[in-house]
Formats: structure tokens, C-alpha cells, sequence
């Protein structure tokens, strides 16, 4: 990235923004709101308090065009191999292009619109013939996260036929036995959502479930009503003993993180119906056009993508805070820590070249009224300087007097943050100054419903890509979390054989003090 012209532009015209005052910007400039934003039909996004001039979105514009992001767009949305490190394509955007679907993935939509039926018209029943009440997703990462956010913003909206959903993502079991407590076998379905039907979090949950079933059910049969699998990987469903018509595919080209758009997303269609899956996908669909055909300077998701760039390399931002003012996005950031930290938390380049340059931003976040008041404290006085996204709905969920009560409440608080963290406040006594500064910016939705849920997470997707090919990364794999398995197995290996021999000694000390404990319990 040093090489390319802009860039030199940049390093030098983020010197003057260093010297001033973010607040500075606006001065008598009533126009910046007009000048700093961009419109599509549905959301607006607000980058007018970014500290960042015309001049300074020019040469970042025109560090885009010298990374070739028009051609890296084309080489996503044709299918090239652009996840190298795994020979694959990174296809995503395919699975939401409704007019034109592929027909392996027609085949599989109608799978899933079948299994929704059955569970929507009770004719998915369990051993002993009652119909299915509850849905558990076994799933972690990418098999998790996504329909987890989706399905906890749209439970106002959900199909009266819906079953209750649950999720349980964590191997050490507690999550699941708790859940298990309160649940009835002859009525609970499970899905195994896993895209390599290896990972042993996902595995260990299923077997204990299957345990869990087989403990009440009277027939191997029976039992098997009970769970789904959804994956690339047919063999091992089949292996584990699910019915062909309980087995959902996908395929290599979904990466993980992106899979809640895949047949991953069947318990957003069990909530939303079929129709409700469809708007979705439709909704991200609608910002894969506008991300492939729009002009750069028009484009939300090339200039968010754009605007991290600047604050990350040019005024060395580290943190990323997403404080979402609607507690239906209570798992957003959770998702987006995925989306966004697995994706571009690389040090290589493309060509397999240590960069010295920073890549992702360390991102965090939570629902913007409970962040006040625990750590915007930091963002306001402390340290560091963040860059944070507010998200904001314009249309309240309920049209009760209440409602409206709350709502306004709620667009003042997070109106209040943004600009206190611009303008900042001087007191002569220091305990009191806020030095303001604080970059942000706000995305403002009509509604938030299944379309337009799919559009903010397909504008965040495609805001990662646009930051991998100015950093010149490859977003769409994680070798960085395979250590971490490969030792936990060594180490599972040596707590099974109570053996520490080979182990550093801090591991070591923990483990005896474990079993200690263990011993005298
Ligand atoms: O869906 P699975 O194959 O079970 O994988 C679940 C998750 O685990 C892995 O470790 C990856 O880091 C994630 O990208 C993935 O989403």
C-alpha cells in the first residue's frame, strides 16, 4: 500500500487533521451534513462528523482506484478464487441474487422451504408424535453468530407459526444443560449447523443432545426425527445418522462468516417463513447492486470501507466501538466482531508479504443506552482515540403514546453522544474537560425489518472487502484459529492421561491445581 501515490497524499494531509479540532470542521459550515453523507432508499449514512475534508476524501478515493477496487468488486461478484490460500471463490453475494439463482442452490432454498412447512404445519413430529415446539441451533462462529443477531432483532416480527428458537454455542456444556432443563424431548428439534461438521464444540453438543433424546426416545428412529444437519460436508452428516431428508447443504464457497445467508439462516426462515428469509436476502441483495454499480463517492459501503482506512492508517485509530440505539441489535456487535476481526486480522499480503502497516481495527460494542453507562466514560475522557458507528431506526417499534415517549428518548441519547463526543466541553477544572475529537459515524435506518437488516449487514460485509483490497489482504480465510484447536487436543490428550510431561510449566501448574482442587472436592 506505501507504494501507491495517494497513500504518500494521505500520510501528509493527515498531518493538518491531527492539528485540528474535529468540531473545527463544522465551524460556519452549515452545509457539512449535506456535503458528508450518503442516500440510498432506506438509510442514510452520516460521515459529516469524520474528521475528514473534501481534499481528504479525494485522495482516498483516489487510493481506491489505485488498489484496483473496481476490479477486486468484479472478481467477487464473478466467482474468481479470490480466497487463494484456499483455492475457493468467495460467493456470498450469489446466494442473494434471487432472479438468477444457481441451481444447486434452488435445490437446497426448496429443501429448507420444506422443512419450514413442516415444522410451520406440525407435521414434523418427534418419537412420540407430538409436534415440534422448540428449535436448539448447535452451532458456533459463523454457524451461530448470524442467526443469532438476525433472529433477536426480528422477534417482534416473527410468523405466528414460528417454534421458539434457542442457540447454544459453548463447549463447556453448561448453556446446553441449562437449556435441556426446561425443555421437553418429545417436542424439541435440533440442528447441527456446522459448514465442516468437524468442529468439536458443535460435535461434543450434538452428541450430548442426541444422549439427551435417546434417554426418553423409545426408537433409534424416533430419535433421529429430532435433528437436522446443515453443512458442506454430506459424508459426515450421513455418518452421524441423519435422515436425507433432515440434511441441508451448503457449499466451500460460503465462508463461515458469511454462511447466515446459506441454508446456516433455517431458523431466520423457521421465524420469518420462507417469504420473510427471501426479503433478506432481497435487502442485501439491493446493496450488491448499489456496492457493484455505484460510483465510489456514492457508494455507503466503498465509502465506510473508505473511512476506516483513514482513521485506521492515517490517524491511527486502533478501536472500532458498534453502539447500535435499539436493544434488537443486542448481538450485532458479537456478529460483527466475527465479520470484521476474523476477516481482516491479518498480517500478510496477498503475495504472502509481512505488511508493516495496520490492518482491522479491534471492534467492540453493545446496545448504545447500557454502553453509556459503562464505557463511553473512555471514549469521552480516557486515552485512547476510537472511531465508533452509531445505529439508529427512525420509525419506532409501536406507535403507542409510550412508544413515541421512549423512541424520542432514544434518538435524543444517541444524537447527544455523538455530538458531545465531537464538540467536546473545556472546564478549567481538568476532572471535568472532555477534549471531544471523537470521530463518528451514524447510520440511520427507516425500519428495521428483514430487508433492511439484510442490507446493513451486507453494507458491513462489503465494507470489509473494500478495507482487504486497499490493505491488500485476503479476507476470506482464518488460519489464525487453527493453532489454538491443535493444542487444545494435545492438551485434552494429556488431561485424559493425567500426564503434564512436555507441557510449559504454567500450563502445567494450572493442571495440577485443578485436579488439587478436583481431589479435595
Ligand atoms: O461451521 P463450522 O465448520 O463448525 O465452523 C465454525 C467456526 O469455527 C472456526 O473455528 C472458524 O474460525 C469460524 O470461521 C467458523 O465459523
Amino acid at each position: 500500500m506505501k507504494q501507491l501515490p495517494s497513500y504518500r497524499i494521505l500520510e501528509n494531509l493527515s498531518k493538518q487533521a491531527k492539528d485540528r479540532h474535529l468540531a473545527s470542521l463544522f465551524g460556519d459550515d452549515t452545509n457539512r451534513f449535506e456535503e458528508f453523507n450518503v442516500k440510498l432508499p432506506g438509510l442514510i449514512l452520516d460521515y459529516s462528523k469524520q474528521n475528514l475534508t473534501a481534499e481528504d476524501r479525494q485522495s482516498l478515493l483516489n487510493l481506491a482506484e489505485e488498489a484496483k477496487l473496481t476490479e477486486w468488486i468484479e472478481k467477487l461478484f464473478t466467482g474468481e478464487k479470490i480466497n487463494h490460500t484456499e483455492g475457493r471463490a468467495a460467493g456470498h453475494t450469489f446466494l442473494r441474487d434471487l432472479a438468477d439463482p444457481k441451481a444447486e442452490v434452488s435445490e437446497q432454498w426448496a429443501k429448507m422451504e420444506e422443512l419450514v412447512e413442516r415444522v410451520h404445519t406440525k407435521q414434523l413430529r418427534g418419537y412420540s408424535g407430538k409436534a415440534i415446539t422448540d428449535v436448539v441451533n448447535i452451532g458456533v462462529g459463523g454457524s451461530d453468530l448470524g442467526p443469532l443477531m438476525v433472529t433477536h432483532a426480528l422477534k417482534g416480527v416473527r410468523s405466528p407459526l414460528a417454534p421458539e428458537l434457542h442457540f447454544v454455542s459453548t463447549l463447556d456444556g453448561k448453556q446446553l444443560q441449562r437449556l435441556l432443563k426446561n425443555l421437553s424431548a418429545e417436542t424439541t428439534l435440533f440442528i447441527i449447523a456446522s459448514k465442516s461438521f468437524t468442529t468439536i464444540d458443535t460435535l461434543s453438543l450434538a452428541k450430548t443432545a442426541r444422549e439427551w433424546v435417546e434417554s426418553f426416545s423409545p426408537t433409534q428412529a424416533g430419535t433421529m426425527q429430532h435433528f437436522i444437519g446443515v453443512s458442506t460436508n454430506a459424508p459426515m452428516m450421513q455418518e452421524w445418522g441423519l435422515l436425507p431428508e433432515h440434511q441441508l447443504l451448503f457449499w466451500e464457497w460460503v465462508g463461515g462468516r458469511f454462511s447466515l445467508w446459506s441454508t446456516i439462516g433455517l431458523t431466520i426462515a423457521l421465524q420469518q417463513g420462507m417469504q420473510g428469509f427471501k426479503a433478506f436476502l432481497q435487502g442485501a441483495h439491493e446493496i450488491d447492486v448499489h456496492f457493484r454499480t455505484t460510483p465510489f463517492k456514492d457508494n455507503v459501503a466503498v465509502m465506510l470501507g473508505l473511512i476506516s482506512v483513514w482513521n485506521i492508517n492515517f490517524l491511527n485509530l486502533a478501536g472500532q466501538a458498534i453502539l447500535p440505539y435499539d436493544s434488537r441489535l443486542k448481538y450485532l456487535a458479537s456478529y460483527l466482531e466475527q465479520l470484521v476481526m476474523e476477516s481482516n486480522g491479518k498480517h500478510v499480503s496477498r503475495s504472502g508479504e509481512m505488511i508493516d502497516y495496520r490492518t482491522c481495527p479491534i471492534l467492540w460494542g453493545e446496545v448504545g443506552p447500557n454502553a453509556q453507562h459503562a464505557f463511553y466514560q473512555l471514549m469521552h475522557q480516557g486515552t485512547e482515540r476510537v472511531m465508533s458507528d452509531f445505529i439508529l431506526y427512525a420509525e419506532a417499534s409501536g406507535k403507542s403514546e409510550r412508544h413515541t415517549f421512549h423512541h424520542h428518548l432514544n434518538i435524543a441519547n444517541c444524537l447527544a453522544q455523538s455530538r458531545a463526543l465531537m464538540v467536546g466541553k473545556t472546564d478549567d477544572d481538568p476532572n471535568k474537560d472532555y477534549p471531544g475529537g471523537q470521530v463518528s459515524n451514524t447510520l440511520l435506518f427507516d425500519k428495521l425489518d428483514a430487508k433492511h437488516l439484510g442490507m446493513m449487514i451486507a453494507l458491513y460485509e462489503h465494507s470489509v472487502f473494500v478495507q482487504s483490497v486497499i490493505w491488500d489482504i485476503n479476507p476470506f480465510d482464518q488460519w489464525g484459529v487453527e493453532l489454538g484447536k491443535k493444542i487444545a487436543l494435545e492438551i485434552f490428550q494429556k488431561i485424559e492421561a493425567k500426564d503434564t510431561e512436555g507441557l510449559d510449566s504454567s500450563t502445567q501448574g494450572i493442571l495440577q491445581s485443578i485436579w488439587k482442587t478436583q481431589n479435595e472436592n
